[in-house]
């Protein structure tokens, strides 16, 4: 070491004076020096002596014990007490200031440079030690750690470093019992960091914990600490020391790291990571699993999504663009997958700066949009097109015909409009299940579609209503041709469940701009034409007429006059005696329905039930006339008349096995009449109608009514299945009895239906006799029973009370009818 500068308070003059050259003549560098406290630490912050020789009494308010501190307060240097006294009470003060040592004058001059030497090492060893100190300091503030200390024996903390900011408590909780250091860990680590300090007494190293540590305001922090046993060689006192880290920063960025990692790996979006020329740096498993790349096959390769053939050159330049002013772009790429197929996906790319700033990597993150392409193609797919015949349906009929009208107009061309409605779809559908009605509607569909060009559209409106919409029509007689051919194509058998059907059709046909200029209008003509062809027999086709509106607007209004007239009590029930043909007895009556109309005057049921079985009012209708019929037969009963069998007519849509049962049996209990005198007629046609109508009638059969089948010989019965039937008596259409005797076919019929009856164990009675010679042909062929003008006409009520009356008394009914006037008038 170079001179060591030493700087000697003393208040003495000539001691200080003394002092200087003895300290000179040792070696050492002595300033001038001084006599006060203030002239000391003004002189230390000046020249800052390597050490201070500090006399107890001085000069000035502070003694050399005050001054010695308030050196200390700001420096090291190592000062050495000089004192002539030593009393007990300032050597204590002065042991207070740490000193360096104590020369007791008078000393010798070997006493002052051993006490100089002496110091000047321990100081120069406690500089090492503050310098060490500072740089474990420094360090732990730079790994941002703190110390901790616990002694082992009495399980107490000792120290704990930076308690407030780790702990959020003050040493006064570091300081106490372990226990009380414990209640600051989360109570879930709470046995995690007590197992750690007991592993550690055990001789097994603390190693390194991380627990949670929870502050005063209930905040969580993670805390990370390790520490190590140290036996002090002179005590044996163990002592446990370690540091203690604030990883809650580092822990939640574990968390998100592990979130992102799993995000990455989990998310069946597809993400690549990119270095800042697009070149991909990793992409994650679905990535690989949209696009059918291996994770080898894009690493090091520019992104795929982001290749030319995938963004147009403008696009390709606004996402530029936009990542460089806003970091970010979005939109749609039409990429492809490794097989080469189309993969639509919604791209999101973010840019990633470095700590300076500059964009190090982009992320790409998409979603494949495949399926929601198809699902949006579908549904345009099903708003537009049938589902069952994938036929266009209304809406884009509609939109078509719109175009094709629009396009006529322009060109002054015609557009024609086919309405077709397939005959007796609603049997099969009913008989045969909604299957097979399916079936049989694509096969409808593909035939149309086989039959029409293919500019043409045929669509289906619903149900078994299809349209055919023809552009460019030239000659309107084309059309008639196209639904000929359409119900020709049609009528050809198709094999459904094993079994050949044939469907008929009924076209109706208008067209534009003749029978309308809206659509609306064309619609409602082919609609009216189409309803003709069916009332012209079905199978056919029919062009639009002008009266054909007239028509519908009729119907129309028939059907609200009927309704009216139901409701005003308009309608009443005549009845037909039908007679023994041998003995001309009144053995029944058939009721039939007339409608007195306030200006028509007596209308037949002719007027009443087509009208009426064009809607549900012939349910209504259908239910009064039975409820009448037995009240009258009941009345007549109650009157004294014999009982009668009362015959009713029962249209096909009131044959119904779930409802007219049950309307029958509850007017047979209301009405009291005995179920053996009502007669249910149906027409053959009804008979042919459906599995239904059986079903009906063996419910029928079963509450005692007997039936009878109407206008037998007008239908195409199967006599096979007729045998099966219920049935109780066979009446003879009218149209086969009123040419008697001139017509050999006519009686051929009659004959062959009488002889067929009684094979069936059935009745025959013959309708519309109106001959002497009818009655005897059919009388001299068996048939029981008859009806007609012959013997009487429908007839009210009262009238035929009166013939039974006169039959009663023996009256001829013929006789009767002729001399009483029991007619009916004649409806008009
Ligand atoms: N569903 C229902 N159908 C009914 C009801 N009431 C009648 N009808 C059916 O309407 C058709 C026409 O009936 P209507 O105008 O009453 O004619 C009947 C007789 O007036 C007529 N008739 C009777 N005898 C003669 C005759 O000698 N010559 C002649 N030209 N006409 C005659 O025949 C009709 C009775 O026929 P039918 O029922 O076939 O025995 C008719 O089909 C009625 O069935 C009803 O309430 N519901």
């Amino acid at each position: 070491m170079s001179q060591a500068r030493v700087l000697v308070v003393e208040d003495e003059r000539i001691v200080a004076l003394h002092l200087q050259q003895r300290l000179r003549s040792l070696g050492y560098d002595p300033s001038s020096p001084v006599a006060s406290g203030e002239q000391a630490l003004a002189r230390v912050r000046s020249e800052l002596p390597d050490i201070v020789l500090m006399d107890i009494h001085i000069e000035g308010p502070m003694d050399g014990i005050e001054t010695a501190s308030e050196i200390q307060k700001e420096f090291h240097t190592p000062i050495i007490y000089l004192t002539a006294y030593s009393e007990a009470a300032t050597l204590e003060r002065a042991r207070g200031t740490k000193p360096y040592g104590y020369l007791v004058k008078p000393f010798s001059e070997r006493e002052l440079h051993a006490t100089i030497q002496m110091a000047l090492e321990r100081s120069a060893t406690d500089s090492a030690i503050r310098e060490s100190e500072e740089r474990l300091h420094l360090a732990l503030e730079a790994a941002e750690m703190a110390s901790w200390e616990l002694d082992v024996t009495s399980r107490t903390l000792l120290h704990v470093g930076k308690a407030q900011r780790l702990f959020g408590y003050g040493h006064e909780v570091f300081s106490g019992p372990w226990e009380r250091f414990l209640e600051t860990v989360h109570e879930e680590d709470r046995d995690l960091v007590d197992r750690a300090l007991e592993r550690t007494l055990d001789g097994h190293g603390l190693g390194v914990i991380e627990f949670r540590s929870v502050h005063p305001d209930g905040s969580v922090h993670w805390l990370k600490v390790q520490g190590r046993i140290f036996t002090a060689e002179s005590s044996a006192r163990k002592r446990l020391i370690g540091v203690i880290q604030d990883v809650t920063a580092r822990r939640s960025a574990e968390a998100q790291l592990r979130q992102a990692a799993m995000v990455f790996e989990a998310t069946q979006e597809g993400i690549l990571i990119l270095d800042d020329r697009f070149v991909t740096l990793d992409c994650n498993p679905g990535y690989c699993a949209i696009t059918g790349y291996d994770r080898n096959e894009v690493i090091g390769r520019p992104a795929p999504l982001l290749s030319p053939l995938c963004l147009s050159p403008a696009d390709w330049q606004t996402m530029q663009n936009t990542l460089v002013a806003d970091r970010q772009w979005h939109g749609e790429i039409q990429g492809r997958r490794r097989d080469g197929k189309e993969l639509p996906v919604l791209a999101n790319i973010a840019a990633v700066a470095d700590r300076s700033g500059q964009v190090s990597h982009y992320i790409l993150l998409f979603s494949d949009l495949t399926a929601i392409r198809l699902a949006q193609e579908r549904f345009q797919h099903l708003a537009h097109f049938d589902p069952l015949t994938d036929l266009p349906n209304r809406l884009l009929a509609m939109d078509r015909l719109e175009h094709a009208m629009q396009a006529a107009e322009r060109n002054q061309g015609k557009v024609g409009l086919l309405f077709v409605d397939l005959d007796h779809f609603k049997q099969i559908n009913d008989t045969l299940g909604h299957s097979v009605g399916d079936d049989l509607l694509r096969a409808v569909a593909k035939a149309l579609r086989l039959a029409v060009r293919a500019e043409d559209t045929v669509a289906r409106l619903g149900g078994d209503e299809f349209m055919v919409i023809v552009d460019r029509v030239e000659h309107p007689e084309a059309l008639g041709e196209l639904a000929d051919r359409i119900i020709a194509t049609l009528s050809r058998p198709v094999t459904l469940l094993g079994m050949e059907f044939a469907i008929t059709a009924s076209v109706g046909i208008s067209l534009f701009p003749e029978d309308g200029t809206r659509k609306e209008d064309l619609i409602r003509a082919a609609d009216t034409a189409m309803y003709a062809a069916k009332d012209a027999g079905r199978s056919g086709f029919a062009f639009y007429r002008k009266e054909m509106t007239e028509q519908a607007a009729l119907s129309m209004e028939r059907d609200r006059d009927l309704r009216r007239g139901f409701e005003k009590d308009e309608l009443r029930l005549h009845y037909q005696p039908q007679v023994e043909l041998a003995t001309g007895a009144i053995i029944g009556v058939e009721a039939l329905i007339r409608w007195q109309h306030p200006i028509h005057g007596l209308c037949g049921a002719n007027d009443v039930v087509p009208v009426a079985e064009k809607s549900r009012l012939i349910m209504e209708l259908g239910d009064w006339v039975l409820r009448e019929a037995c009240w009258q037969a009941r009345a007549w009963q109650e009157a004294g008349l014999p009982p009668l069998r009362m015959a009713v007519n029962v249209s096909a849509r009131q044959m119904q096995p779930d409802r007219l049962p049950n309307v029958v049996r509850q007017i047979l209990d209301s009405t009291g009449l005995d179920p053996a005198l009502l007669e249910i007629e149906i027409t053959e046609s009804t008979l042919q109608d459906s599995e239904r109508c059986v079903a009906t009638l063996h419910a029928l059969k079963a509450l005692g009514v007997s039936l009878a089948i109407d206008d037998f010989g007008t239908g195409y019965s199967c006599l096979g299945s007729l045998k099966s039937l219920p049935i109780d008596r066979i009446k003879i259409d009218r149209s086969f009895v009123q040419d008697i005797p001139h017509d050999r076919n006519d009686e051929a019929i009659a004959e062959a239906i009488i002889a067929m009856a009684h094979k069936l164990n059935m009745v025959a009675i013959a309708e519309g006799i109106e001959t002497e010679e009818q009655r005897a042909f059919l009388r001299a062929r068996g048939c029981e029973e008859g009806q007609g003008y012959l013997y009487a006409r429908p007839m009210t009520a009262d009238a035929v009370a009166a013939l039974l009356r006169d039959q009663q008394r023996g009256t001829d009914l013929r006789d009767a009818v002729s001399a009483g006037g029991a007619t009916e008038d004649t409806p008009q």
